[in-house]
């Protein structure tokens, strides 16, 4: 070992999910590995992304399940309080942000945290804060994450504006919020603010909310979020933001709007020239850093998670770390594949989808065939009265992709997903039973109206 220089077997760089995961079980296997965090082991998921989100949400879901009550059940007087959802996301889900169990962990298993703000300056070399010099022989793995994006809007650079951190970390509800962007991000959180009393506007630049999914996703949760109360304008960008005093004005083609707070949730970036990615030989003003099957991304350097830009999902870094770690030890592992990937926003109702929308899918030249159904019209929806729908992408006499909106729609994913992960035939899934009466069970009538 040369002085100032530490070698390792393996450098991780970022552990998120995804980065703890390889670095610890690598670590576990033997190797000598270095996991170099700038922030919380852990990552974005544990402390400021899925995990306290979802708290509020099941808060957020306890109160409107609460309201549902009258004309089913009786009477039901809701206060809501956000204290305890607070509390819990302090207390319960980030130890008040405090990765100590995190860390702990992982030197448990052997290997070596190094805190501070990495940056590739070799192959196969990582400098940490500009000083601390770390070798991999055999290779980095770079697991950086994404940080959210703000759109260029005059004024809003220098306002302070809410991105998901504030929002996850706030000990009250603002008053009154304004969201722009109706993704993942902006609509889950439109929907718990709003349940806990916040004025809500959601400011939307494409023609709808969850634009990635289908329209006919978007268009159930503009109409759900409106009946809520929630201000939902589509096709809406913001032109300019103004911050005075106690609030946030931002103006807009249709007008302007006025708020306590504003949450910018316009998407997710990677930045790969702060990694250093030049110095493995690779573009820095990719979007992504791309990789093969095996998660490599150039010779001694593997790559998972945001990152790679193949869905920025826990379960997909997760996933990728199971490759990464198999390609590192020379373990088997079947060659990534992205045709069956999942993700579930976690609204009310909840949308949960898998593969390919039927754009997605024409403008990839199939020939496809699709059949939505209500789930309100299902024995379980209208007992339920819920809202939703199933709808199926097919081609070849398989699914190719399939949304399941409604009432733990993300568990009904489940079947969706291993039927198009499985390429199960059409003709297959049509001999099934499927439960009555079960919200699942409206697969079965979208089965029938496919043909
Ligand atoms: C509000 C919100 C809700 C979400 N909900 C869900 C959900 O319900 N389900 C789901 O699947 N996904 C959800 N996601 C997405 C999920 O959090 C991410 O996809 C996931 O955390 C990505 O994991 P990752 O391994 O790529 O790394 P990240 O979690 O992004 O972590 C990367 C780590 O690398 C560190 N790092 C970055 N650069 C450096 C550097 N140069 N040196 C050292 N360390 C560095 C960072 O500090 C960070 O700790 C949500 C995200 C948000 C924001
Ligand atoms: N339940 C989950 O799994 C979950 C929850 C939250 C986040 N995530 C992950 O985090 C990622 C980031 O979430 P996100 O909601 O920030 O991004 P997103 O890409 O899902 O949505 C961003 C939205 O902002 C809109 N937009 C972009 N620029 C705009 C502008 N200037 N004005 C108004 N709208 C604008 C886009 O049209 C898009 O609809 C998601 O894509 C998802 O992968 C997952």
């Amino acid at each position: 070992m040369s002085a100032g220089v530490e070698e390792f077997d393996i450098v991780v760089l970022g552990l998120g999910p995804g980065g703890e995961e390889v670095a610890g079980r690598l670590a576990e296997a033997g190797l000598a590995v270095a996991g170099v965090e700038a922030g919380l082991v852990g990552g974005e998921c544990p402390y400021w992304g899925c995990v306290p989100s979802k708290m509020m949400i099941r808060a957020a879901d306890l109160l409107a399940e609460a309201r549902r009550i009258p004309g089913m059940a009786g009477e039901a007087a809701v206060t809501p309080r956000w204290e305890p959802v607070a509390r819990r996301i302090r207390e319960e889900a980030t130890d008040d942000w405090n990765d100590k169990v995190a860390a702990d962990r992982f030197t448990g298993k052997g290997g070596t945290l190094v805190r501070g703000r990495g940056r590739l300056t070799g192959p196969k070399e990582v400098t940490v804060d500009g000083e601390r010099v770390l070798r991999a022989r055999r290779g980095v793995v770079v697991a950086t994450g994404s940080q959210p994006s703000a759109p260029p809007v005059p004024g809003l650079a220098g306002t302070p504006f809410w991105t998901n951190h504030e929002a996850i970390e706030a000990e009250r509800v603002p008053e009154s919020l304004i969201i722009l962007g109706g993704g993942a991000i902006g609509a889950e959180l439109a929907q718990v603010f709003r349940r806990f009393g916040t004025e809500v506007t959601v400011l939307e630049a494409g023609e709808r909310l969850l634009s990635r999914e289908e329209p006919e996703a978007g268009d159930l949760l503009g109409k759900v979020f409106t009946a809520e109360g929630i201000t939902v304008r589509t096709g809406t960008a913001a032109t300019r933001v103004d911050h005075h005093g106690a609030a946030f004005t931002v103006m807009t083609e249709n007008g302007s709007h006025r708020a306590e707070r504003l949450l910018v949730a316009t998407g997710r970036r990677s930045d790969l020239a702060a990694i250093g990615v030049g110095a493995a030989g690779l573009d820095e003003s990719a979007h992504a850093l791309d990789v093969d099957e095996r998660m490599r991304a150039a010779d001694g350097l593997w790559a998972l998670g945001d990152v790679t830009g193949k869905g920025a999902f826990t379960h997909v870094s997760m996933y990728q770390a199971r490759l990464v770690i198999a390609d590192v030890l020379g373990e088997p592992a079947e060659p990534a594949a992205y045709h069956a990937l999942p993700r579930v926003t976690f609204t009310d109702p909840e949308v949960g989808a898998v593969g390919l929308t039927e754009r997605q899918a024409t403008d990839q030249g199939m020939t496809v065939r699709t059949a939505v159904t209500d789930i309100g019209a299902s024995a379980r929806g209208w007992i339920h009265r819920a809202e939703g729908f199933v709808k199926l992408v097919a081609a070849d006499g398989r699914l190719v992709g399939a949304t399941c909106a409604g009432p733990s729609g993300g568990e009904v994913l489940g079947l969706l997903t291993l039927a198009v992960h499985a390429r199960i035939p059409l003709a297959e899934l049509g001999t099934m039973i499927y439960a009555y009466p079960t919200f699942h069970r409206a697969v079965e009538a979208t089965l029938r109206e496919l043909g």
